[in-house]
């Protein structure tokens, strides 16, 4: 039987590069399975993950998005993703609006398109409230671990849990620090304290309103960016008083603008999104 091919479209936000493909035109049965074979970098698409674009069940929504970590897991929210998503709805013809409202797992995000002539040049994307106490999210066993300490391969880490939808943990180090991603991004991500896993950001300020971070994400490793991993380390820095509500995240692939505005509590992230390419691949 010759296989079902899916059209897909590479993109990415700051390098955190995702496969999208549209439902309204396939249909992906097994999602997670789809997420894990072609989210190899050796023997698939290579990516950090899926990302599926169809019709919302809310009639306050234009769209929706569903994201898939490359291990398969399913996840609330991704910030690069809206922005990207934004650029393939208004650059493929399917809205000619410059506001577009995107369902997600973690409610509607709506999206303002900045263009230039026919291209969209960076897009805003509002991700709603943050929140410190997320049921199932972070569960800490310890008065120790309640005040954001955290153990883990043997080392103490001090954090600043914030979900965006989805969880994240905020442990600000200095530039040298940053490189404990690498060795305890894992360890932190199935800790104790998240029953659903957590992504985990190491930051340190560089200057005023300046932050730079890594970001270990859950089912996905290191990635070389995470827009909510840049709106929780921007919301965690105004928390502490590191930084002030809008700051810059430097991250390793690219620069993210985020604004936590006090006149509606709401985070805005903003920044580019680019194709890479078109493709088709069977069904596995
Ligand atoms: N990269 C995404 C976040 C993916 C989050 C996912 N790793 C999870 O929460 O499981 C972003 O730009 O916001």
């Amino acid at each position: 039987m010759t296989p079902t091919m899916i059209r897909f479209t590479k993109m990415h936000g700051a390098g955190n590069d995702y496969i999208y493909v549209n439902t309204l035109l396939y249909n992906i049965p097994s999602p997670v399975e789809a997420a894990i074979k072609w989210s190899s970098r050796h023997k698939g698409i290579g990516s950090d993950g899926l990302v599926l674009i169809g019709r919302p069940v809310s009639a306050d929504a234009d769209f929706s998005m569903r994201i898939f970590n490359a291990d398969g897991s399913e996840a609330m929210m991704c910030g690069n993703a809206s922005r990207c998503i934004g650029k393939y709805l208004y650059e493929k013809g399917m809205t000619s609006s410059r506001t577009i409202r995107l369902e997600t797992l973690s409610g509607i995000k709506t999206l303002n398109l900045h263009v230039c002539g026919q291209k969209v040049d960076s897009v805003t994307v509002d991700m709603l409230e943050p929140r410190f106490d997320v049921a199932g999210q972070f569960v800490p066993r310890t008065d120790a671990e309640a005040g954001g300490m955290l153990e883990a391969g043997g080392k103490l880490f001090k954090g600043t849990f914030v979900s965006m939808g989805n969880p994240h943990f905020v442990i600000f180090t200095d530039a040298e620090g940053l490189a404990d991603v690498e060795t305890y991004g894992r360890l932190l991500e199935h800790h104790e304290a998240f029953p659903a896993r957590c992504n985990i950001e190491f930051a340190h300020l560089v200057e005023k309103d300046t932050l730079r971070t890594r970001v270990w994400e859950r089912g996905s490793g290191i990635t070389m960016a995470c827009g909510t991993g840049a709106c929780a380390t921007a919301v965690a820095a105004a928390k502490l008083g590191v930084a002030g509500c809008s700051s810059k995240v430097v991250m390793d692939g690219g620069t993210l603008e985020i604004e936590w505005r006090e006149t509606d509590n709401h985070v805005y992230l903003t920044g580019g999104a680019e194709f890479v390419f078109d493709g088709e691949i069977p069904l596995p």
